[in-house]
This record gives structure tokens, sequence and C-alpha cells, in this order.
């Protein structure tokens, strides 16, 4: 049998003001068509762009399904939504899309599940599609609380998912575990390093983690820098750089046993925050900047990408 790996496809990969290109991930086991769907701040548009670049192209649709593939990918591919937190570039794509979306559970820590109800699925935001909240609740989408640390199967697929929180300047942002046949993918929505936003939830979570990481099992992290290095602590909001990023992954990496439990992780860089600027885009200073840091950290081990919607990422 194949190695077991998992495929990411980027549906939204920046942070900050570009609408149409916001954080949404889709994952699943490699050779299987049931996924989730990480933070969802682009969902049709993604798909669409997806579809474009061919990323969908091994996604079977059905003959007579009578629906375009990112329509097919949209209703029936994407069985779950997975949400960080509940700013607007996190939760955009599913709102919009959630008059002409199949019904599926949404995941989330409680916190985030209170923001959708009470803020956006309210009947006066949007047409209230969860299952509780202003009545009448449409019940289109199951909220589904998860218990940090706790792993919860997700129905009709492959995958289980564990939650633990994040700080993300003041507001409770999520990292999800996806495992699936003995191996895992960690999706990291908006943080900030724990210096920065005084607490300790990234470093409880690489303690949580590290035995995934010391077995190579981990093959795969997306996390944020949304600011190239020249980014002051005190203008973070919530958010990490390269400098931060590396720094973070030592921090994993002497939890899990030292550098070499790094080796051959894949660490995708997501929300980077377009910039108004002329000259060369944001990411371009981002990966100059983990280029250099991570040869200082002696993170040589690790394979850096920085997310690009349409992008289709296998690893195992
Ligand atoms: N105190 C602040 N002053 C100015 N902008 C902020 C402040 N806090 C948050 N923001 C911006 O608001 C954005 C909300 O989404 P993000 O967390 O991605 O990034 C945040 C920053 O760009």
């Amino acid at each position: 049998a194949a190695r077991p790996g998992f495929v990411v496809t980027v549906l939204g990969a920046r942070g900050g003001m570009l609408d149409g290109n916001l954080s949404a991930y889709m994952i699943r086991p490699a050779g299987d068509d049931r996924a989730v769907l990480c933070d969802a701040g682009t969902a049709m548009g993604g798909l669409v762009a997806a579809g474009r670049t061919g990323a969908l192209d091994d996604i079977a649709v059905p003959r007579g399904s009578g629906l375009t593939r990112p329509g097919y990918v949209l209703t029936h591919t994407i069985r779950a939504y997975l949400i960080s937190h509940a700013h607007l570039d996190h939760v955009a794509g599913l709102v919009v899309a959630s008059p002409d979306d199949s019904a599926k559970p949404i995941y989330a820590l409680p916190a985030t599940l209170d923001d959708l109800s009470a803020h956006l699925f309210n009947w006066r935001i949007w047409p209230n599609f969860g299952d509780r909240g202003p009545p009448p609740a449409l019940g289109k989408y199951h909220y589904r609380a998860l218990t940090p640390g706790r792993a919860e199967p997700v129905p009709d697929t492959a995958m289980t998912v564990t939650a633990w929180p994040l700080d993300h300047g003041g507001v409770e942002s999520t990292a999800f575990l996806i495992a699936a046949n003995g191996i895992s993918v960690l999706y990291m929505g908006d943080t900030g390093p724990d210096a920065v936003e005084g607490g300790h939830r990234l470093d409880d979570l690489w303690r949580a983690i590290a035995p995934e990481v010391a077995a190579h099992r981990l093959k795969a992290i997306v996390i944020e820098a949304s600011y190239d290095d020249t980014r002051p602590d005190r203008m973070l909001f919530g958010h990490m750089t390269p400098t931060w990023v590396a720094a973070t992954l030592r921090d994993l990496a002497r939890q899990a046993g030292g550098l070499e439990s790094l080796r051959g992780l894949t660490v995708l860089i997501g929300h980077v925050k377009y910039s108004l600027a002329a000259g060369p885009a944001p990411q371009e200073a981002i990966r100059r900047d983990l280029v250099r840091d991570a040869a200082r950290s002696g993170l040589g081990g690790v394979r850096f990408l920085i997310a690009e919607q349409g992008l289709r990422l296998t690893v195992d």
C-alpha cells in the first residue's frame, strides 16, 4: 500500500484586506475525497481559483452530479468546517456560501461557536443557518463544540480532530490537529507569540503534540506569519513574524527532543498580510526573512513554503 499522506489545498492564502483570498485550507487524507475545510475566509472563490489551477482535478466528480467541479467540492468533498475564530477574514466565505451549501458540522471551541451564533448567523448579519441562536434556527450547520486536547472523529471522514486554544490579541483562536492513518497535520489559526501575548498557549500546544513530532507522525504545520521581521512587537496585534515562527518552532523542537525531530517537517506559511505598498509583494520579504531566521535557528531540516491560492500540496 502507498505511504499514508495528507493533501492540503489552499483555497485562501492571505491575511488582511485581500477579499477573495483569505485563510482557507482544505485538508484530507491522500487518496480520500472526504475533506475538512480549516477556516473559510474564502470558500467558493477559492474553489473556483483552485479549479482553474487544476488543484481539484484529482477529485472524482460523479458523472451526472449536475454540478460544476468547485460546486461538487463545496457540497460533497468538504464534510465539515473547522473554524479557528470568528474574525471575518476566517468566516466570510462560509457565510456567503451558506445558502447553497450542504448541511455540515462546524467544529470549533465554544467561544468561537458563541460568536458565530450571536454575531453572524443571527438573522441580522445573516440568516441563521446554525442550529441554535435566534429562531428559527434553520439547522443546516451543526455546531460541534470541541474540548481542548480531546480527539473527536469527524463523521463521514477518516479523520479525527483535536483542538487547543491560542491567543490572538485578546480573541481566542484555535489550533487543530487533524489525524488519519497514523499521521497528522496541524492547522493553526491566527496567533501571536507567547512572549508578546503574555500567555503560554503555544508552549502548552507544543508540549501536547511533542510526542507526535518526536515520532515523526506530524507531517505539516500550517502557521501564520502576517508581517515581515521589520514589524515591531507592539504592532503585531496577535500575529507572528518569521523570527517569531522560527523561535516557536525551536520551542517545539526542544519539547520534542531536539532539532532533529523537525527534519522533514513541512511548514506552510499563511496569513501574510496583503500590502498597498508599491514594490515587491510582502511574501518576498517574508521568504527572505524565513530563510535567514531558519538558518540561524538550526531549522535547516524544515521545509518552509508560503501558501498561495490554488496550491495543492501532498505531505507524507
Ligand atoms: N489596535 C489596533 N490598531 C490598529 N489595527 C488593529 C488593532 N488591532 C487589530 N488591528 C487590525 O485589525 C485586524 C483584524 O484582523 P487580523 O487579526 O488579521 O489583523 C488585525 C489588524 O490588522
